[in-house]
């Protein structure tokens, strides 16, 4: 890139992006992310806002960073706005620049790990609130942002601890805010509930003996009809999907094979192997009959096949999209109302959302990127500034919106 271009460029660029390139470049990248880095970025913003902001930490070493802008009703359930701290791990190879340097392009694209999940919405929400403050608005509801670590490695060490802790249920949320994905479509995409993560690893145990012979009763022999049970019903859901463009990925069951394990030495018949499953199910789908499918499969591959749950999502809570709910009504009235197009969805992968609902709270998850390809966790993760200054009026028309609720919840 022509440096003297940038220069150029950077010398009027919109302090909010200055703002969330700075973001960009502290690398709370796993394995190892520079917690210490973003809590000091984080408290100079806050500062610079004038918003209190606390330091709560829920499990050892790891910090949630929390600020407050009070309401003219305190009492009343608040507004939390979530965004996770973390980003995941780089090819940085693969990448056109730097995944670290936030570099900005001529049309305005800015390339670094986190631009999409999700430093922009931390940044966004910021930066609404400094407008609404400069401007002199009051807004009823007191409005919560909390920035969490370990979102990317699963969230139990973050928000799956955050959410039971005491600081948490003194904040009295109502309603709260997290991330969704990109749009490639003029459309914007609102998430409302999330499909239930379930790891599964099965073991297949059978005869050892000779790599030469026609060993019988292998467990190589009952993976294959494990592997094929989970493959067959994962080629029927795919069908299901592309047969009915009413579905999305999230209304229905993903199965994919993600680990293989066992073997010793090539001439020799193992006594066990073991797969690995990454299973998404929406929430509509029975967990206590899909798990008896489960069962019936690995019974079906013979004696000596059991299977065990790394991870179990079992939460079935969705946010209602109802238009007789206060808060949907709130957040989609005021989105339409700037002329977006809503997609409502459920989230195919897993996000802290889960954590809120599942322990009874209201969650939306949107990150306001249309007309951008879904890049998280992708080389070149890239957001163009105009979508990402785009953001931050959105976000300073929807959190007076959510935050003047008028209902009694
Ligand atoms: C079940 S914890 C793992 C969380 C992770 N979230 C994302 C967004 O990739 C996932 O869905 O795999
Ligand atoms: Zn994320
Ligand atoms: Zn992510």
């Amino acid at each position: 890139m022509d440096t003297n271009q940038t220069d150029k460029r950077n010398k009027k660029e919109d302090p909010a992006v200055t703002n969330f390139r700075e973001y960009l470049r502290i690398k709370t990248v796993h394995p190892f992310p520079d917690y210490d880095g973003a809590i000091d970025f984080l408290g100079r913003m806050a500062e610079g806002i004038g918003l209190p902001m606390k330091k709560i930490e829920v499990s050892p070493g790891r910090i949630v960073v929390l600020m407050t802008w009070e309401g003219t009703n305190p009492s009343l359930p608040s507004i939390l706005l979530n965004s996770h701290t973390d980003v995941v791990p780089v090819f940085a190879e693969h990448w056109k620049v730097d995944p670290f340097s936030a570099e900005k392009f001529e049309n305005g694209d800015i390339y670094a790990r986190g631009t999409q999940d999700m430093k922009s919405v931390g940044i966004q929400y910021l930066e609404a609130i400094r407008r609404l403050k400069n401007e002199g608005k009051k807004l009823k509801r007191t409005i919560h942002l909390s920035f969490v670590p370990d979102e990317e490695i699963g969230g139990n060490s973050g928000m799956g601890r955050f959410v039971y802790d005491e600081e948490f249920k003194k904040l009295n949320v109502g309603f709260a805010l997290d991330e969704g994905l990109a749009n490639p479509s003029e459309a914007y995409t609102v998430f409302y509930g999330e499909r239930r993560a379930w790891w599964l690893r099965v073991k297949c145990t059978g005869n050892p003996g000779h790599g030469s012979r026609f060993i019988e009763n292998t467990a190589a022999e009952k993976l294959r009809k494990v592997i094929n049970s989970f493959l067959d019903f994962r080629a029927k859901e795919e069908e299901k999907l592309k047969g009915n463009s009413c579905l999305r990925l999230g209304n229905v069951t993903t199965v994919n094979l993600t680990m293989l394990e066992g073997g010793v030495q090539y001439n020799v018949v193992p006594r066990e192997l073991a797969a690995g499953f990454d299973i998404r199910i929406p929430p509509e789908v029975d967990l206590k009959v899909f798990e008896e499918r489960i069962k019936s499969w690995c019974e079906a591959a013979g004696n000596g096949v059991t299977h065990e749950f790394i991870q179990k999502s079992e939460g079935k809570n969705v946010t209602s999209t109802d238009g007789s709910d206060p808060w949907w009504n709130a957040f989609y009235a005021a989105c339409t109302e700037m002329g977006m197009k809503i997609e409502a969805e459920i989230f195919p992968a897993a996000t802290d959302s889960r954590f809120l609902r599942d322990a009874g709270y209201t969650a939306v998850g949107f990150s306001p990127m249309n007309n951008t390809p879904i890049l998280l966790h992708d080389h070149d993760e890239h957001l163009n500034e105009n979508v990402f200054l785009k953001g931050i009026d959105i976000y300073c028309t929807i959190i007076p919106a959510l935050a003047d609720v008028p209902h009694s919840k």
